[in-house]
């Protein structure tokens, strides 16, 4: 069974939406709150640890409604299903979509089970100082080398769950410049180092460089039957890790069913495992698990990865809204915007529809963003005075982590005030300067979690997650291919033979040879 292809302009509702944007897009919404009885209560989902209010959006109840339609109409709950069952809706690719299987703990396959035991005690190992390198001392520092899915997600949780930590060191190389593996290879010792190589495929360039630059620099101080000790690999290609030099039982597997920029859960996470402990690695499996409950089940109208999918479609493509930003006002979160911009844009950046013709619609949005109050003194005068519309996400938790409640206040002082500015702008007051006029009406989702502890951060990841995926069945577009990636990755073949061949005429495009002449020269 495929998912179901249906163009959604040519749905009743879509129809009916546009209807009604002429009707209230001009309309300043801002006194909404007065004139709608419980307007805050009537557009906030209250979930586990999570509240999101939805209410200073240029939408109304009849929005809402036509919204929800929208969503019948393109069958969404049955994608879901057919999603959670483990349909091959990856349908250019010929594969099953099931990250959510690897955090399943009601009917977990048996072989992720046996990753996860297999995670389990070589992270303690790790951590309790039992896997020796080899001169015999504990293991200090971690190289995580991946680059993508096999990198931003392990790299964004490490950062996001710090505070959990505990004495190792974890480091990123995912770039192939040089020059950052060599900044990285600066601080370490290869006898208390451990790397981990992490690839999918383990076909992709960049991380086969880099293990290859890293495992001669461990040689240079190390024999080579100490590679066993101080290198391990994740990957679903067992043979391509072993022919580099990775024996078997140092290789943690992962299925070609668990998506490169979905696969944290899996044994990519092995660098957040030896991090945060197991323990907490399996709490943020636990807080996805959680998410993935309440998107399969909850009504549309109270499920926050539905709500939050169409107030995006809403501005997408009846606004015309070209971006989204999303703004987390926790240091913490300082890598979740690259992180969420590979699984969004990724995902959604795609113009075929699900029958493979072009679409005539708009699509994956730019998401972009920062943390909170740092984007408040860099980009938010655009949000409030430039002459575009950005719906933004606001992130905030009520407790920090370290106590500090006066830094926490002032924090959370900024995030209340800005989705209020954002809003109301200077409506209805009589401001004589055109220059510090606000219009106000800029839309703002707040989600308010209680703390930010490793359950609640992998339901955030994964209503992000489920967010970007019910946009993709509204749009009628394959969320889970990258084909768009390959083609550069097969031109810079064909550059590099140019450069190591010093023969710019290798290339058909006058402007690139000219830019190779001049590197060359
Ligand atoms: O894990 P790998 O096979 O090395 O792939 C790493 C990355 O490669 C490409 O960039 C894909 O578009 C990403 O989705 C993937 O995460």
């Amino acid at each position: 069974m495929s998912l179901p292809s249906i163009n959604p302009t040519n749905t009743e509702s879509w129809k009916l939406l546009l209807n009604h944007y002429k009707e209230i897009k001009n309309l300043a919404v801002q006194d909404v709150f007065t004139k709608e009885s419980n307007r805050a209560l009537n557009f906030t989902v209250e979930w586990q640890d999570f509240y999101l209010d939805y209410s200073k959006n240029r939408l109304t109840g009849e929005t809402r409604k036509l919204l929800l339609d929208l969503a019948e109409e393109v069958k969404l709950k049955e994608a879901i299903e057919q999603q959670f069952e483990g349909k091959k809706i990856n349908e250019t690719e010929g594969r099953a979509v099931l990250h959510t299987a690897l955090r399943d703990f009601d009917t977990m396959k048996p072989e992720v089970k046996s990753t996860l035991h297999k995670m389990k005690l070589f992270s303690e190992e790790v951590i309790d100082g039992t896997h020796k390198g080899f001169t015999g001392k504990p293991i200090t520092d971690i190289v995580n080398i991946g680059i993508g899915g096999s990198h931003l997600g392990p790299d964004m949780v490490v950062d996001a769950l710090k505070f959990y930590g505990n004495h190792l060191k974890i480091h990123f190389i995912a770039n192939v410049d040089g020059d950052h593996v060599s900044e990285t290879l600066k601080s370490l010792n290869p006898e208390t180092t451990l790397f981990i190589v992490v690839s999918k495929s383990f076909t992709t360039q960049e991380t086969l460089v880099n293990a290859k630059v890293l495992k001669d620099w461990f040689l240079t101080k190390a024999e080579p039957q100490d590679v066993q000790k101080h290198f391990v690999a994740v990957s679903v290609n067992i043979a391509a890790a072993e022919a580099f030099g990775i024996s078997e039982k140092n290789i943690f597997p992962m299925q070609d069913w668990v998506g490169g920029r979905f696969s944290l859960w899996s044994s990519v996470g092995l660098s957040i495992c030896c991090a945060v402990g197991y323990q907490n690695f399996e709490e943020l499996l636990q807080g996805a698990f959680e998410m993935d409950k309440h998107f399969k089940s909850a009504e549309f109208d109270q499920n926050l990865p539905v709500i939050l999918a169409l107030i995006s479609v809403w501005y997408n493509n009846f606004f015309e809204a070209e971006t989204e930003a999303i703004v987390a006002y926790s240091q913490y979160l300082n890598k979740l915007v690259p992180y969420l911009q590979q699984a969004i844009m990724e995902s959604n950046g795609k113009s075929t529809d699900r029958n493979g013709n072009k679409i005539n619609y708009q699509t994956g949005t730019i998401v972009w963003g920062n943390v909170g109050t740092n984007s408040q003194h860099a980009y938010f005068q655009l949000l409030h005075q430039g002459t575009k519309l950005i719906p933004t996400d606001f992130i905030g938790f009520s407790e920090s982590l370290n106590g500090n409640i006066g830094n926490h206040n002032i924090l959370m002082a900024n995030f209340f005030a800005q989705t209020e500015a954002l809003w109301a702008g200077t409506y209805n007051q009589d401001v004589q300067n055109s220059f510090k006029t606000f219009d106000g009406c800029k839309p703002t989702n707040t989600l308010l979690i209680k703390k930010l502890t490793p359950k609640n951060l992998g339901s955030l990841i994964a209503l992000y997650e489920h967010k970007l995926f019910a946009q993709g069945i509204i749009w009628n577009i394959f969320s889970y291919d990258q084909w768009g990636v390959e083609l550069g990755k097969t031109v810079a073949k064909d550059t590099l033979s140019a450069i190591e061949n010093k023969d710019s005429g290798l290339m058909e495009n006058e402007s690139t040879q000219n830019l190779i002449k001049k590197f060359l020269e």
